[in-house]
């Protein structure tokens, strides 16, 4: 695909993941049918269909991630980072526009699955299983993940719920990076992590980017964005409203959050504004109108 650069002559892209003017609005039952639900007024209206709220999770946003970049995702509670990570991974379809990706993106979340009564050894062989290799590959891939994890061989015999919380999302992070993934989204499952952890997490992702796939890294941590990534995305309101070099977006945000938590709003709306009037909207523009061979969620 290409691009027209500053100078007007096309730039050639090797795309991981191109989002082209996709928004979300979530369709939900307003509470006020839910609290009526029990009558027959209630049950009436919801019979008819009545009484359904929108959410704009998203507003149209366009951007493109080449292979080998690491990006982070940033923005308040509820600002749409997680529904955005939901349509690069296919969970959800965008309400418009389209989400490409070269491969399935393998998410990785607080919640993703592990078994909390079978031992982290069983989880482990689970896990791979879960992840489409033959009895053969997990148990070739078994080392590797333990070493990932950091987890010891008593531990490894424990049942899950004896785990802790950083205990967990290690092992997590270990075995769903086994499969040497493409393309990574990681939600806010680093941050338990000991500082011994996060280096070897670190180096992991620079061996899958390195490897030509991508990363997305979804944290209110600023301090792992900017220790694991080249490039970060702000989401405000359901708006893009940064994307670019950590320093310089995480500078922004700190502006931004720093306003808002001082009680200075209209400061905060302010500076929010600006920055959404200085980014400049990436036109996908696909060579020869064809978009890429590989997922499209939407
Ligand atoms: N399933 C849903 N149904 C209705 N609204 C939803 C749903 N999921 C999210 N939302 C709404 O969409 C908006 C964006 O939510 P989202 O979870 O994407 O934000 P987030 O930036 O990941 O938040 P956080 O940092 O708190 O995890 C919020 O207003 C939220 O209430």
């Amino acid at each position: 695909m290409s691009e027209q650069n500053e100078t007007g002559s096309a730039q050639v892209h090797r795309p991981s993941v191109v989002v082209d003017q996709a928004s979300m609005t979530y369709r939900v039952r307003s509470a006020d049918a839910m609290h009526s639900s029990g009558g027959l007024r209630g049950r009436l209206r919801a019979a008819r269909g009545v009484r359904t709220t929108e959410v704009q999770a998203l507003q149209p946003l366009s951007f493109m991630v080449e292979r080998g970049e690491s990006v982070g995702v940033i923005g308040t509670n509820g600002s749409g980072k997680s529904t955005l990570m939901k349509l690069i991974t296919g969970q959800m379809h965008p309400t418009s526009g389209r989400v490409y990706a070269t491969t399935t993106p393998v998410m990785l979340g607080v919640n993703a699955a592990l078994v909390r009564q079978v031992s982290g050894e069983d989880n482990i062989r689970l896990g791979c299983l879960a992840m489409g290799m033959t009895t053969a590959e997990a148990e070739a891939k078994r080392d590797a993940v333990v070493a990932l994890s950091g987890l010891d061989e008593r531990a490894l015999q424990l049942p899950l719920k004896a785990y802790s919380s950083g205990m967990a999302s290690r092992l997590q992070f270990a075995i769903a990076t086994s499969v040497d993934p493409d393309i990574l989204v990681i939600d806010e499952a680093l941050n338990t992590g000991d500082a011994q952890f996060r280096e070897r997490t670190r180096r992991r992702l620079d061996e899958l980017r390195e490897q030509a796939g991508c990363v997305f890294l979804v944290s209110h941590s600023l301090s792992t964005i900017q220790e694991m990534c080249q490039r970060v995305i702000w989401i405000e309101q359901g708006v893009l409203t940064m994307d670019g070099r950590p320093e310089t977006v995480t500078r922004g945000y700190n502006l931004y959050v720093r306003a808002m938590s001082h009680g200075r709003e209209e400061e905060g709306r302010e500076i929010l504004a600006r920055k959404q009037a200085e980014i400049v909207p990436q036109r996908i523009d696909w060579a020869g109108g064809v978009p890429p061979q590989g997922t499209t969620n939407g």
